[in-house]
């Protein structure tokens, strides 16, 4: 793994913790002495400030570095490139396989993007796979993103939009999760109920919806009495525009992806 940051530990937690990998097996590249030091305690991989170290024996090669910073770790692949060729799985927003397969030109890569309930299990990873991208390498994929929840397969040219929605997903839910209790507290409760309560109506919805493949319009149905309570706060919920504000929020952080790319 190169890149041992938020995402890159959320997954790393899974795959030690699921028994995918030994321990022993991961080498993480990390440029911070603190985070190196984390992540060999607490996960028992071997953390390393030179991405050869990675890159010398590697049959997978897990990219989470952030976009910005790849110019910095293709020098790294470059002169790596000569030594085998691992399958490259690269979690980067917005940068495309054609970007990472000139860096490589004989490794297959495939385009994925995980999110953050990758942490517990309950994440959804899509990919894209690139050009000599062979079954048994999308296979040893889906293993991996298996461990941290479903998986999905798209064409590339959907990846901006599926990073717009299911990648930032969770940052818009975790506002609107806040946001519930907040208003739970402006309503008279104390905050640990009013947070209890957002949560377990958050995932109860998303479970009920799930279990029933319900059209989400037909449980906002039968929530709503007639003259009742829910039919009040969604008229406010549509006169703020909470619709809008959600279409668009997907829609820019697709451009933003989009612009990532370059
Ligand atoms: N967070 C999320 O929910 C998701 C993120 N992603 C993607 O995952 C990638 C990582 O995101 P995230 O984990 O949030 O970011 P982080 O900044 O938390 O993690 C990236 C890590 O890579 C390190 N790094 C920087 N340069 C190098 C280098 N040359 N070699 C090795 N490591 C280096 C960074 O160190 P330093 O901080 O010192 O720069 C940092 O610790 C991004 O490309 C993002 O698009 C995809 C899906 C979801
Ligand atoms: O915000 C980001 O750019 C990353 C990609 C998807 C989620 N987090």
């Amino acid at each position: 793994m190169i890149g041992g940051g938020v995402m890159g530990e959320a997954l790393l937690s899974r795959l030690v913790a699921e028994q995918v990998f030994e321990p022993g097996a991961i080498t993480v590249g990390e440029p911070q002495a603190e985070r190196r030091t984390t992540l060999a305690h607490q996960y028992g991989v071997v953390a390393t400030a030179d991405n050869q170290q990675v890159l010398s024996q590697a049959e997978v090669v897990l990219l989470a570095v952030k976009p910005q910073n790849l110019a910095a770790v293709a020098a790294d692949l470059e002169q790596a490139a000569s030594h085998g060729s691992p399958l490259l799985l690269s979690i980067l927003a917005g940068i495309p396989l054609s970007n990472l397969q000139a860096i490589v030109p004989n490794w297959p890569v495939i385009r994925a993007m995980p999110n953050t309930p990758a942490t517990v299990g309950a994440g959804m990873t899509v990919l894209a796979p690139g050009q000599g991208v062979q079954p048994h390498h999308l296979a040893q994929a889906r293993r991996i993103f298996q461990t941290v929840g479903q998986v999905l397969e798209v064409p590339e040219s959907l990846m901006d939009a599926v990073t717009g929605l299911s990648g930032s997903g969770p940052g818009y839910v975790a506002i609107m999760i806040e946001a519930l209790a907040d208003g739970g507290v402006a309503a008279g409760l104390p905050r640990t109920v009013a947070l209890q309560l957002a949560l377990q109506t958050v995932r109860g919805t998303a479970e009920l919806l799930l279990a029933k493949e319900w059209h989400p319009a037909m449980l906002k149905d039968r929530v709503t009495s007639p003259g009742g309570t829910t039919i009040a706060g969604i008229a406010q919920l549509e006169q703020a525009g909470i619709r809008s504000a959600l279409i668009e929020a997907v829609r820019t952080a697709a451009q933003r992806s989009r612009d990532l790319g370059g």
